[in-house]
């Protein structure tokens, strides 16, 4: 199939069926595909003919110049200006050359031939001068631009992703699209370059079209002749690549996914023990060389194309050549007319076809841009709101009434109807099953989701109306799988409140209620320690040592609703019941305090526990009230382990 399409290459390159390596279906059950939007955009620029690439290059100028007049206005002109400039100098140059040909091919003794020339010769002298000067002008503006707009695109993607609701991080097409957009920086910054280049090549051709039409108006599509089967090579090319890169990506990216996996840290006891090693070696090998291949066969349609490109530019040429002869030996053009136009038709073709590949890079970096742009205005739409009703202070209760929540795309809510009350100063211990909705209640008592039925009241005001950045500073949260910072142990512990007070010893004091103190002291740099074993000079913590700083940077953040939601997983006994202790020393400090725990040891000095079963409250009360039951389900679950350790 792909031999055919070589020795055709003057045929419209289509999307091309995929090829699945044996590889990929035993791995990955077929093709390893992304839903990213840049997988769409490979089949969107197939659509794209050379016409429609030129209908478009006003927008994609429009849309660069206006990012790049946000980042940097006086760069922006002074780019627009050099290149203006250049332009103008280079057409001038081409006129004054016909002044110094036709003085140099005129009559007369050599000497006063130069003579004659050397007024002209000097001022293209100047004007290849201020030409150099403007170029570089326009590079060290541009170099000021690239960055900019870099960083303002950047910035502007990573303060949004901060800024969007947890349910849309938790939402796979939001989440397929802040990885699509993250390309869009980068893309933003080379089509500022791409963007230049392409002015340049604009005002090269405007320059050299303006004095071929001066010269003899036949001149002109001429010129047009030469450049256009290399525009027209570069074009196929650029949609062969870009029907066949979805091919060839595909393969790579498996390869690549099996390559990491067979250096990752994660996998190197089964690689070595289930000797899973060559087994991916082979798979590897396998996806690799499908890869190979594909980019071979595009390589050979692109020497083809270029050559028969070049040989239609070639007679194109020749065909110039031949007409200025004809001009020439008609007499309806002179001889320094002639070598001008020469001169003007070599630089005018150079110009179109460096202006094909610009717009080419323009295109192809824009559908980037263009997700960037669609990720500002969704994450824009699900911002968490500014502003709201004011909570100053932490209140005395909080109370959920009735509230039901379910995830998006779940057709069963994982909270049906929950009403509690937590009151200052008391551990609330949140127990049941695997998937009973314990996690969901936590996010919603601390603002991170709004409920869909009910309310959440902090005091009198319904969370849904309050201002959420408000909630938050009053809330410290320790889950399941809280972040393992590779930073510092002492960053480590401070990121709970990062634009806090230093005050001396509120770290250490930190440190050392949850045992985190230990580490402090052992570590090889004490709490400047990096941890994070990859880089040098770090330090690999064990999951119970990770566990101590995560309740470290709890401490620290001092808010008055303290989540801990299996704070002691990976503890050993003696730490977790120390845990357990500090814990209920929190409330004992006036903090409201949540517990999420399978551990019904560490639950039962709680004052109050509710148990949870498919997003319903089923029993609430203290230990000894539960445990009174004979059918309680805490009970059971209680006695059950219990029962493991023989009491
Ligand atoms: N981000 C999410 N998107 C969709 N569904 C979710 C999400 N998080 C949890 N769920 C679902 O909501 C239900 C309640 O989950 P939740 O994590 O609250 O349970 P849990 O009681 O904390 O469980 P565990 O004891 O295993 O931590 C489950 O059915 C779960 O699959």
């Amino acid at each position: 199939m792909g031999e055919r399409r070589t020795r055709r290459p003057l045929r419209r390159p289509r999307r091309i069926a995929p090829v699945v390596s044996a590889g990929e279906r035993e791995l990955f059950g077929g093709a390893l595909r992304y839903d990213f939007g840049w997988v769409k955009h490979e089949y969107a620029m197939l659509d794209l003919t050379p016409f429609a690439a030129v209908r478009a290059l006003p927008r994609l100028l429009a849309t660069t110049l206006r990012i790049a007049r946000d980042a940097d206005r006086r760069a922006l002109y002074t780019v627009g200006l050099a290149e203006v400039g250049q332009g103008t100098a280079q057409a001038f140059g081409l006129l004054l050359t016909n002044e110094i040909l036709a003085a140099l091919f005129g009559t007369g003794p050599a000497g006063d031939r130069l003579r004659a020339a050397l007024p002209a010769l000097l001022a293209v002298a100047v004007l290849a001068s201020v030409g150099a000067v403007l170029a570089s002008l326009s590079t060290a503006a541009t170099g000021r631009l690239e960055p900019k707009v870099e960083r303002l695109a950047t910035e502007g993607y990573l303060r949004r992703a901060v800024a969007v609701e947890l349910s849309a991080i938790e939402d796979g097409e939001f989440r397929k699209l802040l990885d699509s957009a993250q390309f869009g920086a980068l893309s933003a910054r080379a089509m500022v370059g791409a963007c230049v280049a392409a002015l340049n090549g604009i005002f090269g051709i405007l320059a050299a079209g303006g004095v071929l039409t001066v010269l003899h108006p036949a001149l002109l599509p001429l010129l047009v002749l030469i450049a256009l089967p290399r525009g027209w090579g570069a074009m196929h090319v650029a949609q062969r690549r870009y029907a066949s890169r979805m091919n060839w990506i595909e393969h790579e990216r498996a390869a690549r996914l099996v390559s990491g996996l067979i250096t990752e840290r994660g996998s190197a006891q089964e690689i070595r023990v289930h000797r899973a090693g060559p087994y991916l070696l082979d798979r590897y090998r396998d996806m690799a060389e499908t890869s190979e291949a594909e980019q071979t066969r595009l390589a050979h349609g692109r020497a083809v194309t270029e050559l028969t490109a070049a040989a239609f530019s070639g007679a194109a040429t020749l065909l110039t050549y031949a007409a200025l002869g004809a001009l020439l030996a008609t007499g309806r053009m002179d001889i320094a007319m002639a070598g001008t136009a020469a001169l003007a038709v070599r630089t005018g073709s150079a110009n179109l076809s460096a202006l094909i590949a610009h717009v080419n890079t323009l295109h192809e970096e824009s559908l980037y841009v263009r997700d960037l742009h669609r990720l500002t205005t969704e994450a824009d739409r699900r911002a968490i709101p500014v502003g709201g009703a004011p909570l100053p202070d932490f209140p005395g209760k909080i109370v959920f009434e009735d509230v039901v929540f379910r995830y998006p795309d779940r057709e069963e809510p994982a909270l049906r109807g929950v009403s509690l009350t937590l009151t200052a100063g008391t551990v609330v211990a949140l127990v049941g099953a695997n998937g009973s909705g314990k996690s969901t209640l936590v996010k919603v008592l601390a603002g991170l989701h709004l409920p869909d039925g009910g309310r959440v009241l902090w005091g009198g005001t319904d969370l849904a109306e309050a201002d959420r950045y408000d909630v938050f500073r009053h809330v410290a949260v320790l889950d399941q799988d809280f972040q393992r910072w590779p930073f510092t142990l002492r960053t480590n512990i401070t990121i709970g409140e990062p634009d806090g007070d230093p005050a001396p010893g509120r770290l250490e004091r930190a440190a050392a209620h949850s045992g985190a103190d230990r580490l402090g002291t052992t570590l090889p740099r004490g709490y400047d320690t990096l941890l994070a074993r990859q880089f040098r000079g770090g330090s690999e913590l064990s999951g119970g040592q990770w566990q101590t700083v995560g309740q470290a940077r709890l401490r620290y953040r001092e808010a008055s609703l303290v989540i801990a939601d299996e704070p002691t997983s990976a503890l050993d006994p003696e730490a977790e019941v120390d845990s357990f202790r500090r814990i209920r020393d929190l409330a004992a400090e006036g903090r409201t305090v949540v517990l999420v725990s399978h551990r019904m040891a560490g639950v039962q000095a709680a004052d109050v526990i509710h148990v949870l079963h498919e997003g319903r409250i089923v029993e609430s009360g203290s230990h000894q009230e539960l445990m009174d039951r004979p059918d309680s389900r805490y009970r059971r679950m209680y006695q059950l382990q219990a029962e493991q350790y023989g009491s």
